[in-house]
This record gives structure tokens, C-alpha cells and sequence, in this order.
């Protein structure tokens, strides 16, 4: 089973709900698994494979790892190294059979290119059984998600949920929006929308999974 993770943007919390995700899924003892098959912005450590592979507890490197913390499309053209979608699918199905759970995190939103015109979307298309959408709560999450929402679901992809990240300053004067995103993507979206901040809130999740 493949759990794609893709978010509504950059920097909004994929890696901090792999992870979160990760580590509340073997503590109750699911056999899981997490990766991160392309990362860039390794300069010169791979955040977030290095997360996800500290919460497995094994080495589990990105296939194209990259310095420059662009799209994987661009940054194959400016390091010069071609990536291989098939390499990726061959490294997905050998992680996933050796666990009953892969979670595979992306790179940016679900459009973003891997290689040339080949995006997330496609990947997540032909790899993911399912795909969880990382939402981060500011004002701008309501369009951004449902974008990603009606993508997923023109492509068929099997959405899991849309999950919120209440990360970030609790100074709501200044981002009204933070109060009613969540109360108003669950009225406007027929999925599953959770919300999260902290790592003991990933607890509630266990069953969903
Ligand atoms: N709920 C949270 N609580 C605390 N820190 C958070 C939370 N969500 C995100 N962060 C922090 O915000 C930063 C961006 O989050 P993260 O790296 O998970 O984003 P991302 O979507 O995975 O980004 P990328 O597209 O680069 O993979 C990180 O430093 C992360 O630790
Ligand atoms: C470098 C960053 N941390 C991500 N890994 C890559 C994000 C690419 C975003 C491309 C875009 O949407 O414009
Ligand atoms: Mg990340």
C-alpha cells in the first residue's frame, strides 16, 4: 500500500506529517515505511530524508538528491544529471515490498515537474494508492487546496483527507483566516479535512490509517 503525500505548496509541512505520521503508525505497531525519492535543496544534508530515515531507523536515501532548491525538473538541468523516472517506480516497489505501509513524500505541490513535463501528479497517478494533501493554515489555504483537491480528483486520484497545519504564530489578529479555514474547507470539500499542529496530535490519526 503507497500513501503519496503532496502538499498545497512548499515548506507547508509534508516532511513534519511523514514524520509525525511515521512515528505514531510504529508505535502502534503498523509495519511502516517512509521516502522521499527526490529531494533538492541538500546543501549538503537532505533534510528530509534524513528525517524520515531517523524515524524509520534505517538509511533510507532520496534516488536524485540535489544541491539547488528548485523544482527536480530544473535542478536536473542545472547539476546536469538526467533523472529516471523508472528508477523511482523501481525503488517504490522495492521499499514497498518490504513494508505493509510506504508513505512516499514529494517535492512542493502536486504540479511541480520532476523531470521535464513529468509532475507529481503523474507519479502520484501511477505510483499512489492514495494521496494525502498538507495544507498549511494562512490566509490563501482555501483556494490553494481546493486547487490541489480538484486536480487529484479529475485524475482520480484516492484521497485520503486533506490535512491542515495549524503550525505557525498563534497571533490570529493578524491572519483572521487561520480562525475559519478549517471549519470552511470542511464544509466546502466532500473529503475527509483534519487538522494538526503538534506531534501528540498525530495520535488521533492511528485509526484513519
Ligand atoms: N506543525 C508544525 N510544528 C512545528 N514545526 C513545523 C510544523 N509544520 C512545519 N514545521 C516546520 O516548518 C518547516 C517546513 O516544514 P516541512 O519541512 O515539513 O515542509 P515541506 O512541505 O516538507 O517542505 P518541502 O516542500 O521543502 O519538502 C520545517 O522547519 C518544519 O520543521
Ligand atoms: C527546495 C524545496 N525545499 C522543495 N524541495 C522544492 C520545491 C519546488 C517548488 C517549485 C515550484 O512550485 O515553483
Ligand atoms: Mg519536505
Amino acid at each position: 500500500m503507497i500513501l503519496f503525500v503532496t502538499g498545497t505548496d512548499t515548506g507547508v509541512g509534508k516532511t513534519f506529517f511523514t514524520v509525525n505520521l511515521l512515528k505514531v503508525l510504529k508505535e502502534s505497531g503498523k509495519d511502516v515505511l517512509g521516502f522521499k525519492p527526490v529531494e533538492t535543496g541538500c546543501d549538503p544534508v537532505c533534510e528530509d530524508a534524513t528525517k524520515i530515515s531517523e524515524v524509520c531507523g534505517k538509511e533510507i536515501p532520496p534516488v536524485y538528491s540535489f544541491k539547488t532548491p528548485v523544482a527536480p525538473s530544473v535542478a536536473e538541468i542545472l547539476e546536469n544529471r538526467k533523472i529516471d523516472i523508472g528508477l523511482l517506480k523501481e525503488k517504490i516497489r522495492e521499499y514497498e515490498s518490504e513494508t505493509e505501509l510506504l508513505i512516499v513524500e514529494g517535492a512542493g505541490g502536486i504540479m511541480v515537474p520532476i523531470s521535464g513535463s513529468y509532475t507529481f501528479l503523474d507519479f502520484a497517478r501511477e505510483i499512489a494508492d492514495e494521496v494525502a494533501i498538507v495544507a498549511l493554515n494562512k490566509l490563501g489555504v482555501i483556494n490553494h487546496t481546493l486547487l490541489t483537491v480538484e486536480v487529484c480528483k479529475y485524475n482520480n486520484l484516492n484521497l485520503k483527507g486533506v490535512f491542515l497545519n495549524n503550525f505557525g504564530k498563534e497571533n490570529e489578529r493578524k491572519d483572521v483566516s487561520r480562525i475559519s479555514n478549517f471549519d470552511t474547507l470542511k464544509e466546502l470539500l466532500n473529503v475527509p479535512v483534519f487538522k494538526f499542529k503538534t506531534a501528540e496530535d498525530f495520535k488521533s490519526f492511528v485509526e484513519f490509517f
